[in-house]
């Protein structure tokens, strides 16, 4: 809706106003940055002279003491106030480009005249009024915009709901302190807007939508009252947007309790987390903190084992389906991903309260101190009431009791005075050192020999027990790769307490090829989850707890197994999880057929699903094209941006294929599209691509070592592709040879989906079976 001119030229003039605020404002805060900086160097610099340093006596030192904590308290105070000073000038750097993006006029029940309200980033209050001029986007206030048209309304707050009517509705793009585009609305929030913004190219950043939410994304921001929120989002419908808006959003409104700290966000890898990580920050919040689900493995288990990523299995996955064994890995991969194999290893959990748990023999030189039937023994004297992590705890403290015996025991060994007689001039030193510290006439002493020899010889043995006793206080006395082992090398075992499931296909492949990998210390991703599990409930759960809410993207790549550990790594957080079934690709996916599993983790009166059928990133044509792909598709709706329709080229042969698509590469740049993505399926089909295509125009390969997401033309596998998003898209090869399986649907339905604008595909003889529409696209043959 087209406002008149007089009311553009209001707006105009409020905006100016605004800026010229918020530059005074911003002038103000220099200053006082200035201030704050200059006071905390005056602090830093004279910290010891404005203290009396006195050790003399006891009262001294306390009152030295406390004079350093109050001197400490007044630089952290005032730290405290500079990082927040600096904090406000940056966003009102930032707001004074683009003060806000949207006004309401609300009228409350029972009150004359309406109320102008601006919409932001941030509020603004003019000064000494404290008039809003500028309200936060996340106030209970600004929900009216996202939630509603024209006509009654109502907002929640603390104090309960306040209705009225909304008497206009009106959007702003303002651009360097430039209003550029304005218009009223009679929908929730106008199509003109987002079809601007919709119809940009692609970026190397992710960018925020707060100007633009929809009223089904808002629900998913705001929701406040579940502790499992699951979204199930079509792609391209705004899941990770939504997600990053949803912690600015706690952020704000739990500021009292709640720091950027205590969010975590699991994304599906490094290059993921650098293309999401300026969203915050461009709100003016510090980010969450940011992971994969493969680094917090590592971290746990990285010294113990070579840990498979992901990306190796599902590498194996579509490239071995001839090699032996390839039925059995899918099977061990579908099995160890279930809920079954978790109540397989909680039931043997039970188990290892009265039997079974193994551990290692505590062996020096050569020779076993303690065997592990031994303290197996030890273990299972204690009362099996005590929970199985606290006896280890007992068997642990029993241990570096036995060392401290057998460690006297090796003093007059042999092998330490031969260690002795290989000590360097540095070492006898320290010891001759100390021994003039005990008693300084000693060396004058008949037997200062003896003396000597007994302290060096305390002196070896101690450091070599060290080694042991670090050894046991970290548990490593426990055997868990054993015990996990058990479960595949002892079938009776399996058998007892796998009673009621049906015996996984190829069971006892599934076991030889489990136990091969073991051994040679690798551990296969599938493992990876179910070992550390095992490990925790027999060591005790590293819980995190400070952990307040945790968000997974890409949430249908995740296991019911790995949702098992999740939940308890996290007890006291709330859970986040964005997904989408459509875009499962891992062999484990059929195990999260659908979100039962998930539901059942925490109830349904504490979980809500939220579905998003509108999908925002691609043009009409090609959300069309590629829905058609799926069955069940039809449920999603394309948001209405019209474009070019997709190209699918017939070439006969490679070569040709390869020159097209560097033609049409070299086309679409010069077209002014910034971001292209040549997608393979496999790395191994990236490798291959790479080498032909980059002989004809440039492009850089990525790999799942990359951590930086740059624009250009890139090329890459399917599976890296996952959650972003380019200009074009262009399918090296949609041939039904490379696209065929069943299991390769979805895979190839999340590369098609990465297009926003163009959509290429390319095949030699027959084409995937997996495109379905005619009309939809333009068929050409190159010969
Ligand atoms: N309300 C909105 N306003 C503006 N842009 C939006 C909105 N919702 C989504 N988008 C845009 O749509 C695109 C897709 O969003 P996003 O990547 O968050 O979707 P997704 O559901 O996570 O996709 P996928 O599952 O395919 O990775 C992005 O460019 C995002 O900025």
């Amino acid at each position: 809706m087209t406002v008149p001119e007089q009311q553009l030229d209001a707006e105009k003039s409020r905006m100016d106003n605004v800026i010229e605020q918020i530059t005074e404002r911003i002038g103000h805060m220099e200053k006082v940055t200035e201030e704050r900086k200059s006071a905390v160097t005056d602090i830093r610099q004279n910290f010891w002279s404005d203290i009396t340093v006195n050790v003399d006596e006891i009262d001294d030192i306390m009152e030295t003491i406390s004079a350093v904590k109050q001197q400490t308290f007044v630089l952290k105070t005032e730290e405290r106030g500079l990082h927040h000073a600096e904090e406000t000038l940056d966003r009102l750097k930032r707001m004074k480009d683009a003060p806000y993006f949207a006004r309401i006029d609300f009228r409350e029940d029972g009150v004359e005249q309406s109320e102008p309200l601006y919409i932001g980033i941030a509020s603004f209050m003019k000064e000494p009024s404290e008039q809003y001029l500028i309200y936060d986007w996340r106030a209970p206030i600004s929900n009216l915009f996202y939630d509603y048209a024209p006509g009654p309304a109502a907002y929640e707050t603390p104090m309960g709901s306040i209705k009225g009517e909304m008497t206009l509705k009106r959007q702003f793009i303002i651009r360097n302190g430039n209003l550029r585009y304005m218009f009223d609305t009679g929908v929730t929030i106008g199509d003109e807007v987002l079809q601007q913004i919709l119809g940009k190219s692609a970026d190397e950043h992710m960018k925020s939508i707060v100007a633009t939410i929809q009223k089904e994304q808002n629900q998913i921001i705001r929701d406040d009252k579940h502790r499992l929120l699951i979204v199930q989002g079509a792609a391209g419908s705004g899941k990770t947007s939504v997600a990053l808006q949803r912690v600015a959003y706690q952020l704000y409104k739990h500021r009292q309790s709640l720091n950027a700290d205590n969010m975590v966000l699991f994304s599906p890898n490094a290059l993921f987390n650098s293309y999401v990580s300026t969203v915050l920050p461009e709100l003016g919040e510090a980010n969450m903190q940011q992971t994969t689900y493969q680094e917090y493995l590592n971290l746990r288990l990285g010294a113990l084992f070579q840990v498979e990523d992901p990306y190796t299995q599902l590498e194996y996955i579509l490239t071995s389906q001839q090699e032996p064994g390839y039925d059995a890995r899918i099977s061990g991969i579908r099995y160890k991903a279930s809920a079954e194999f978790f109540q397989v290893i909680s039931r043997y959990k039970e188990l290892l309260e009265r039997e079974g748990l193994l551990f290692k023999n505590i062996t020096f030189r050569g020779r076993i101190l303690l065997s592990s039937r031994k303290i197996a023994q030890r273990f299972y004297e204690f009362d099996p009431s005590i929970r199985l992590s606290n006896r280890i705890v007992l068997v642990k403290e029993w241990l570096l009791k036995q060392l401290r015996e057998m460690e006297k025991a090796e003093w007059s060994e042999d092998w330490v005075r031969e260690e002795i007689e290989l000590l360097d001039t540095e070492q006898y030193q320290k010891v001759y050192l100390k021994l003039r510290k005990q008693d300084p006439n000693l060396e004058y002493s008949f037997d200062f020999h003896d003396k000597e020899t007994e302290l060096l010889s305390k002196m070896i043995v101690r450091e070599k027990f060290d080694r042991l006793r670090e050894k046991i206080k970290k548990l490593q006395f426990v055997n868990v790769t054993a015990t996990y082992k058990q479960l595949f090398t002892n079938n009776d075992l399996f058998a007892k307490i796998a009673s009621g499931q049906s015996e996984p296909e190829h069971w006892q492949e599934i076991c030889r090829y489990t136990i091969e990998r073991l051994e040679q210390k690798q551990l296969a991703y599938e493992d990876a989850t179910p070992m550390l599990f095992l490990s925790e409930i027999i060591q005790g759960f590293h819980t995190l707890n400070t952990v307040r809410h945790v968000l997974i993207d890409e949430a249908q790549d995740y296991s019911p197994f790995q949702y098992e550990f999740l939940k308890r790594l996290f007890p006291r957080s709330k859970m986040t999880l964005l997904g989408d079934l459509n875009q499962s690709i891992y062999a484990h996916a059929a195990t999260l057929g659908s979100y039962q599993p998930l539901i059942d983790l925490y109830g349904e009166s504490d979980t809500r699903i939220i579905r998003l059928t509108k999908s925002y990133r691609s043009t009409q044509e090609i959300v069309e094209f590629t829905k058609a792909m799926l069955p069940g598709g039809e449920a999603i709706e394309p948001f209405n941006r019209s474009g070019a329709k997709p190209k699918v080229f017939r070439t006969t042969g490679r070569d040709l294929r390869v020159q097209q698509i560097a033609q049409d590469i070299d086309r679409i740049k010069s077209q002014g599209m910034q971001s292209i993505a040549v997608i393979c399926k496999t790395a191994l089909e990236s490798k291959e691509a790479y080498e032909l295509l980059n002989q004809h125009t440039e492009m850089r390969l990525v790999t799942s070592e990359d951590h930086t997401f740059t624009s250009g033309t890139l090329l890459f596998p399917a599976y890296l592709a996952k959650g972003l998003e380019f200009d074009a898209v262009i399918i090296y090869d949609a041939s039904d040879r490379v696209y065929k399986h069943e299991a390769e649907r979805k895979l190839f339905y999340t590369a098609c989906t990465r297009a926003m604008h163009q959509l290429y595909l390319y095949y030699e003889d027959q084409l995937t079976p997996f495109v379905k529409t005619i009309d939809g696209a333009l068929y050409e043959t190159v010969l």
